[in-house]
């Protein structure tokens, strides 16, 4: 990806990571006035490709959705000698930090709150050429994770093939939100591999269901297991969705959500991961929303 300015006046790293104050750690000696400009232009460009290349109706990865989020943002720069000129951004990886209730293999709810990929794009002509593999390696180093801690927004093939191929991670749980987790989440897992989240909640508080960026691309679709069960529990009032996500009206009221979990046995996940996954993929829920303001 070009941009009509230096690449290397902007991007000093060959890994730039931004925050929301779209400042990277190291700057230019000789930050000209519209640096903050052309980081801008940079992020939003990136973030038009990766949405194009995923068939999403509109950007996921934005420099004002990232102003307004606690997301890391990791961009890979071309740096060989035949880039020398103005340079050229590889790709990008944006990772984040989510409050989900995640399945256990004996289809219990777990409340964590890991590090999620949320975005994560490579330059159509240089894929298959490594440089995911860089950006995800020096993720998971400055992050001090193993891939196996990660959730992950609604992967792509070639990002489950990615992942798969290397770090074998593979997805054995079917979750009743976007987010797929894979083989070895569990294991160890303590407060090092997400934040810590407040001991015990009152069963009234679990919010089963978590809003992935890509939620407010979204049009319409069936409710997802287990809630299309039963047609009482779709058409039920909203308690509101996230404000910062915008979107189709939240269908859900969480009273109504938890009673509808109530009803699931935990056999009915053991049938799920024993049974088709392709069958379970079709149940993943997909259109939940998460009013934040109960959220802590
Ligand atoms: C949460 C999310 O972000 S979901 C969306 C993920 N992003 C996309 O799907 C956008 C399009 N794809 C891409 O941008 C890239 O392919 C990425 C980011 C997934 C991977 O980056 P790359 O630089 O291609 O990865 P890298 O070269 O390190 O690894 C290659 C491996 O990735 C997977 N992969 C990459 N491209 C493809 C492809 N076109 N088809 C199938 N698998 C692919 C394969 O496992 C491949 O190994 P292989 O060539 O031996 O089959």
């Amino acid at each position: 990806m070009e941009f009509p300015f230096d690449i290397h006046k902007v991007l000093v790293e060959k890994i730039t990571m931004l925050g929301p104050n779209l400042r990277p750690a190291r700057r230019p000696f000789s930050a000209r006035v519209d640096f903050q400009h052309q980081i801008t232009m940079i992020v939003d460009e990136i973030g038009k490709a990766s949405a194009k290349a995923q068939h999403l109706t509109a950007p996921i990865t934005s420099a004002s959705r990232l102003q307004g989020s606690d997301h890391r943002l990791y961009i890979l720069k071309d740096c060989s000698a035949k880039n020398a000129g103005k340079g050229t951004v590889i790709g990008f990886l944006k990772v984040g930090y989510k409050k989900l209730f995640v399945l256990d293999h004996h289809g219990a709810h777990n409340e964590v709150e890991p590090l999620c990929v949320l975005d994560f794009y490579v330059h159509e002509a240089l894929q298959r050429h490594g440089h995911g593999k860089e950006l995800f390696q020096y993720m998971l180093q400055q992050e001090h994770l193993h891939p196996s801690q990660l959730a992950v927004d609604r992967p792509s093939e070639k990002l489950l093939s990615f992942l798969r191929k290397h770090y074998s991670l593979r997805s054995t749980i079917p979750q009743v939100n976007n987010f797929v987790v894979f083989e070895g989440f569990f294991q160890g897992r303590n407060a090092s591999a997400g934040r810590r989240l407040p001991t015990k909640r009152p069963e009234e508080e679990i919010k089963p269901y978590s809003l992935t960026d890509r939620e407010f691309l979204k049009e319409e679709e069936e409710p997802p297991w287990p809630f299309n069960q039963s047609r009482s529990l779709t058409r039920s009032s909203s308690v509101g969705c996230s404000p910062t996500r915008g979107g189709a009206p939240c269908p859900l009221n969480e009273q109504e959500v938890i009673r509808g979990l109530r009803l699931c046995r935990p056999s009915s996940h053991r049938q799920l991961m024993n049974g088709d996954y392709e069958m379970a993929q079709k149940r993943r829920t997909s259109s939940l929303c998460r009013p934040d303001n109960i959220h802590h």
